[in-house]
């Protein structure tokens, strides 16, 4: 029997390294794992080369341009990797007869939301321009193919620098209090959750939209709380707003997404973002 085979797209990003863990511990699966250095996404060339070489069953993209502020100004690159990027991943898929799984944000929405969690169902309004192009790629994806899983995650931490946690703990060190906003509200959501949920809804052959983050959610200054307290880092911590900082981008004030269409569609728990945030902290490598 013919091994089922995976294409890793953005092998070196943290969700990249997280699936190639993963797929290591798997039986009868092939994998094919590649960096920007092997297939740049925003080249339709290199995108149609790659997957008439690998042929995969599936292709998962966790490629992407991550950098909320630079964006705002280098928005040119935002699109190009993660709109038009994405357009010739689900065109190369559609002609390879490939499954593509694609990852988006909770930064599609502006945050304005008050009556609950953002379902599948609201309309996204994004607030910035790494938003606007995430969102543009998941206009394209549809576009171009039907045969895809469409995840938005959010607040995304692993084995990475591009995270909160890692850029919470460098402050940590350098400086002598913290500063940190209480007035953006997401769901911390770690790379190992999102994997698992990632393969199980592949199991259960799901297609189309669904958000995935781990369960219930919080402020960046209540994260920050949890993280330096399971850490033992003792630290003066003010709770202050976002606007303090002046940041380039705009950010959702609450953006947390409700994973309910998942678990019940896959009739799976989800962790709580305090629990496994506790789980990634005390078995960080
Ligand atoms: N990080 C977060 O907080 C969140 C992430 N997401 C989404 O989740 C997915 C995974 O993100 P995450 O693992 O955190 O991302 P990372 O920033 O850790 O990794 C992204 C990877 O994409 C690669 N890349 C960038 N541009 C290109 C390109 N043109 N062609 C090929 N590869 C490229 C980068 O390569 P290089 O190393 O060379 O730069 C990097 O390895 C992405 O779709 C992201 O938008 C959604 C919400 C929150
Ligand atoms: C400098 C500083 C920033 N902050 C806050 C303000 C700002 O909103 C936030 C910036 O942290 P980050 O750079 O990790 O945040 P950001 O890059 O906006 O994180 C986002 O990344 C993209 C890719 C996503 O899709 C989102 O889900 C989300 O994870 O931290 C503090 O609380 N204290 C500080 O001292």
């Amino acid at each position: 029997m013919r091994k089922m085979r995976y294409l890793v797209i953005g092998k070196n990003g943290q969700l990249g390294k997280e699936f190639l863990r993963k797929l290591s511990e798997k039986v009868n699966v092939e994998v094919i794992a590649v960096g920007r250095e092997e297939c740049d996404i925003s080249n339709l060339e290199q995108v149609l080369s790659l997957f008439s070489t690998t042929k995969p069953d599936v292709a998962i993209n966790c490629a992407a341009y991550n950098f909320v502020d630079k964006a705002e100004e280098d928005y040119v690159t935002a699109i190009k990797v993660n709109s038009l990027g994405i357009r010739n991943l689900a065109f190369a898929s559609k002609k390879y007869k490939s499954f593509l799984v694609h990852y988006s944000t909770d930064y599609v929405f502006d945050g304005m939301k008050r009556n609950g969690l953002y379902t599948e169902e609201d309309t996204p309004n994004p607030l910035n321009e790494y938003g606007k192009s995430k969102l543009l790629g998941e206009k394209l994806l549809k576009e171009e193919t039907d045969n895809f899983l469409l995840f938005r995650v959010s607040w995304v931490y692993g084995d990475g620098k591009q995270n909160f946690i890692y850029k919470l703990l460098t402050w940590a060190k350098d400086r002598e209090y913290l500063m940190i906003s209480n007035n953006e509200v997401s769901v911390p959501t770690s790379t190992k959750t999102i994997v698992e949920m990632t393969l199980k809804a592949l199991d259960a052959d799901l297609k189309g939209l669904y958000h995935l983050t781990n369960s219930g959610y919080a402020s960046r200054y209540e994260w920050a709380k949890k993280v330096l307290q399971v850490k033992g880092i003792r630290k003066v911590i003010y709770p202050v707003s976002s606007e303090v900082f002046n940041l380039p981008a705009k950010r959702p004030e609450f953006s947390a997404m409700s994973n309910s269409k998942l678990a019940k569609t896959l009739d799976v728990e989800i962790p709580w973002w305090e629990y496994e945030l506790e789980r990634f902290l005390k078995t960080e490598r």
